[in-house]
C-alpha cells in the first residue's frame, strides 16, 4: 500500500498542514515534555519551546525527555535536544526564559498556528491567556492535580477566556515556593509535611526541603556565604540530611537550628528574592522555646491544643516531644508513613508549618486546619499528565481543522463507583462570561479601597500586580489626566508613597489602567471603603457594576450594604485572600465597541475616551 492509501485517522487536509504548522509549547514540565513528544511522533515540524526553569532531580521521575546527567541544565534546551535525538528532522526552538517577559509580546504570538499551555501557575495561565486573546491565536490550556485533569479549547469571540470564570484556590504549588518563598499557610504545612518524609519517611526527591538554588527568580543572587557544598544538586543533601539527623541522635535543637535558622539565614542570601517580599526572620532553638510574647504556653485540654494557634513556643515544644516519638516509631521500621490520623505525625507536621509561619510571617494555623489542610495536597501523577497531553493533542488536530464547535473541554478523572467514565468531555463550548473583566468588549472592574490609607505603590503591587495579574501598568486618573502609574522607570517614582486620595483619586473616580505588555486595557471604577471589623479585607475587587457608583449621601459605603446572599452571589476578591491564585471575579461591562482594536502597539497606549480631557500625559513610542 502506498503512504497515500493507508486509511487514516486525520483528514487530508490536516494531515497536510501539520508539517508547517507552528507550534508553541509553553512549559517543558510533567505536561509539556509529553506534549512535545506526541507532537514530535505527530509529525509537527515546527515546533517552539519556552521555559524559564532548570532541571531538578524531582522532575526525573515523570519528565521523561529528561536523565540524570541533564539535572542543573535548561529545561527548554534538553526537551528540544531530547526530541531532536529520536527525530532530528524537525525544526524546534527552544528559549530559556520566563513567558511573562517583554521578548514575547504580540508579535511573538500571532506567528504561532496554535498555543499550548503546560504551566503549573494561575499567573503565568492568565498572562499567556491575555496574549493569546490580543493576538487571536487559538489556545488549548491544560493542567492535572493528582487524578485528574483538564484539557480546556480558548478562542478569542468564540469560547469563554481562561480568566472568564472564579477558580478555586490552586492547590498544587511550584517547589520554589515551597522551599524559597511560602506566602500562605498551606505552603508551610506542605513543607512541614516534606520535612517528615525527610527525616523519618521515605525518600522523595519531590520533597526537598532545604533552599533551591536554582530557583530562577533568584538568579545570580544566590549562595553568596553558603558552603560550596550547600549548592551541589539536591542529591548529596537529601541523603545528608536524613543521614545527619541520624548521626547527630535526631537532637531536636539542632534539628531546629538547622531548619529554622541556618536554612533561613542561607535564604535570605539569595537576595533577589526579598526585593518585593518581607525578607524571613531566622529563629533560634533558644530563642523559640522562651519566645516572648507568648503569655500562656499551658494550653493543655485536648479541644484547646486542637482549635487554638500554638503559641511559637509552645510549637517548640512539640517539634521536640513529637520528634522523640517518631524517632522511637522508625527505630522499629524502615522509614515511617505520614498520616493525618497519627497524633506525633501531625504534632510534628503542626508545629514546623507554624515555626516556619512566624519565620515568614505567614499566619498561623490550628492543629486542626492543619490537618484538615495536610489531608488535601496533591501530587504529581505521570499517568495523569500523559493522558492530558494526549488529549491537548488531539485538539490540536481539531483546531487545525477549524473543527472548533468540537473543541471541548475534556476532564480527566478518576472512576467511581458511580461510574466508569474516566476521560469526560463537555457537551458544548463554554461561550465567554460577558462580564469577564479580560475578555469582556470593555473590561471593567471596581475596586474598594481605603483611599486614605492606600499608597499608589500598594495599589500598584497588591491590586493591579498581585489581584488583576498585570505585568507592567500604567494608570492614569479619567477626567483629571493625572499620570499616577508608569511602566517606565523614573516617571512616576513620586507618588510611590503617596495616599490614592492626594491625587485626587476618591470614591467614585475612574482610572484607565493598561498593560502594554498584555496589551490589556482595563477601566478601574473606585470606590472608597473603610474596613470596619478587625477581619475586613484592606480591599476588594468586586464584581457588582452597581458598586462603581459614588457613594450614597447617607455616607454608607458601596458594597457594604448587601446582604450575604447577594455578597455570596457577586463574586469578590479581597485583600485578607493573601495570594494571587484565588478566585477571580466577574464584573459588568458597558456595551461599547471592543477598546484592544487597534491598540497591539509595542508601547502603551491608554485609550481614553474621544472626550478625554487636553492635560492628559500620552508618552511617546521611543
Ligand atoms: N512564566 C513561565 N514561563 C515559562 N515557563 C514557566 C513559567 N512558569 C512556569 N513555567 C514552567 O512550567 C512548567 C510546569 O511543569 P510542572 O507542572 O511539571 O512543574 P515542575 O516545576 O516541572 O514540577 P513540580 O512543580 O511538580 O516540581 C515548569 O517546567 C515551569 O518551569
Ligand atoms: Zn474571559
Amino acid at each position: 500500500m502506498s503512504p497515500s492509501t493507508v486509511p487514516c485517522v486525520l483528514t487530508e487536509k490536516v494531515r497536510e498542514i501539520i508539517p508547517t504548522s507552528k507550534i508553541l509549547v509553553v512549559g517543558a514540565g510533567g505536561i509539556g515534555c509529553e506534549i512535545l513528544k506526541n507532537l514530535a511522533l505527530s509529525g509537527f515540524a515546527d515546533i517552539e519551546i519556552i521555559d524559564l526553569d532548570t532541571i531538578d532531580v524531582s522532575n526525573l521521575n515523570r519528565q521523561f525527555l529528561f536523565r540524570k546527567e541533564h539535572v542543573g541544565k535548561s529545561k527548554a534546551m534538553v526537551a528540544r535536544e531530547s526530541v531532536l535525538s529520536y527525530n532530528p528532522n524537525i525544526s524546534i526552538k527552544a528559549y530559556h526564559d520566563s513567558v511573562t517577559t517583554q521578548e514575547y509580546g504580540v508579535n511573538f504570538f500571532k506567528r504561532f498556528k496554535v498555543v499550548l499551555n503546560a504551566l503549573d501557575n494561575r499567573a503565568a495561565r492568565n498572562h499567556v491567556n491575555r496574549m493569546c486573546l490580543a493576538a487571536d491565536v487559538p489556545l488549548i490550556e491544560s493542567g492535572t492535580a493528582g487524578y485528574v485533569g483538564q484539557v480546556e479549547f480558548i478562542k478569542k469571540g468564540l469560547t469563554q477566556c481562561y480568566e472568564c470564570q472564579p477558580k478555586p484556590p490552586q492547590k498544587t504549588f511550584p517547589g520554589c515556593t515551597i522551599r524559597n518563598t511560602p506566602s500562605e499557610p498551606v505552603h508551610c504545612i506542605v513543607w512541614g509535611k516534606h520535612l517528615f518524609n525527610q527525616l523519618f519517611g521515605e525518600d522523595d526527591p519531590d520533597q526537598d526541603v532545604s533552599p533551591d538554588t536554582a530557583d530562577p527568580e533568584a538568579a545570580g543572587s544566590a549562595g553568596l556565604n553558603a558552603a560550596a557544598s550547600e549548592t551541589e544538586t539536591g542529591n548529596v543533601q537529601r541523603t545528608s540530611t536524613r543521614q545527619w539527623a541520624q548521626q547527630s541522635n535526631y537532637d531536636a535543637a539542632k534539628l531546629f537550628n538547622k531548619f529554622f535558622k541556618d536554612d533561613i539565614e542561607y535564604l535570605l542570601t539569595m537576595e533577589n528574592l526579598w526585593k518585593t517580599r518581607k525578607p524571613p526572620k531566622p529563629l533560634n532553638w533558644r530563642e523559640a522555646a522562651s519566645h516572648e510574647g507568648d503569655a500562656d504556653n499551658s494550653i493543655d485540654s485536648v479541644r484547646a491544643t486542637d482549635m487554638q494557634v500554638w503559641p511559637i513556643s509552645k510549637c517548640a515544644q512539640v517539634f521536640a516531644s513529637s520528634i522523640d516519638i517518631l524517632k522511637e516509631a522508625l527505630s522499629k521500621k524502615e522509614f515511617l508513613v505520614w498520616d493525618k490520623d497519627d497524633k506525633p505525625a501531625l504534632d510534628f507536621v503542626t508545629a514546623c508549618a507554624n515555626i516556619r509561619g512566624h519565620i515568614f510571617s505567614i499566619p498561623q494555623k490550628s492543629r486542626f486546619d492543619v490537618k484538615s489542610i495536610a489531608g488535601n495536597i496533591i501530587p504529581a501523577i505521570a499517568t495523569t499528565n500523559a493522558m492530558v497531553a494526549g488529549l491537548v493533542v488531539l485538539m490540536v488536530f481539531k483546531v487545525l481543522a477549524e473543527d472548533y464547535e468540537n473543541c471541548n473541554s475534556i476532564y480527566v478523572r478518576q472512576k467511581s463507583i458511580h461510574s466508569n467514565v474516566v476521560i469526560a468531555p463537555d457537551y458544548h463550548l463554554i461561550k465567554a462570561n460577558p462580564k469577564c473583566y479580560v475578555c469582556s468588549p470593555q473590561p471593567y472592574v471596581g475596586v474598594s479601597v481605603n483611599v486614605d490609607v492606600m499608597t499608589v505603590k500598594e495599589f500598584e503591587t497588591e491590586i493591579l500586580k498581585k489581584t488583576l495579574n498585570m505585568i507592567a501598568p500604567d494608570a492614569i486618573l479619567d477626567g483629571k489626566g493625572v499620570f499616577v502609574i508608569s511602566s517606565e522607570e523614573g516617571e512616576t517614582e513620586a507618588n510611590n508613597d503617596k495616599k490614592l486620595s492626594e491625587l485626587g483619586i476618591v470614591d467614585g473616580s475612574i482610572l484607565k489602567v493598561d498593560d502594554f505588555l498584555q496589551n490589556y486595557n482595563l477601566t478601574i471604577g473606585v470606590n472608597h471603603y473603610v474596613a470596619k471589623e478587625k477581619d475586613d479585607p484592606p480591599y476588594k475587587v468586586v464584581a457588582d457594576v452597581d458598586d462603581l457608583k459614588p457613594s450614597v449621601e447617607n455616607g454608607q459605603q458601596n458594597g457594604s450594604t448587601e446582604s450575604s446572599e447577594e455578597k455570596h452571589s457577586k463574586m469578590e476578591v479581597d485583600g485578607n485572600a493573601g495570594d494571587d491564585d484565588d478566585d477571580l471575579e466577574i464584573v459588568d461591562k458597558p456595551d461599547e465597541d471592543d477598546p484592544q482594536e487597534g491598540t497591539s502597539s509595542k508601547r502603551r497606549k491608554l485609550n481614553p475616551p474621544e472626550d478625554e480631557d487636553d492635560d492628559l500625559i500620552m508618552l511617546d513610542d521611543p
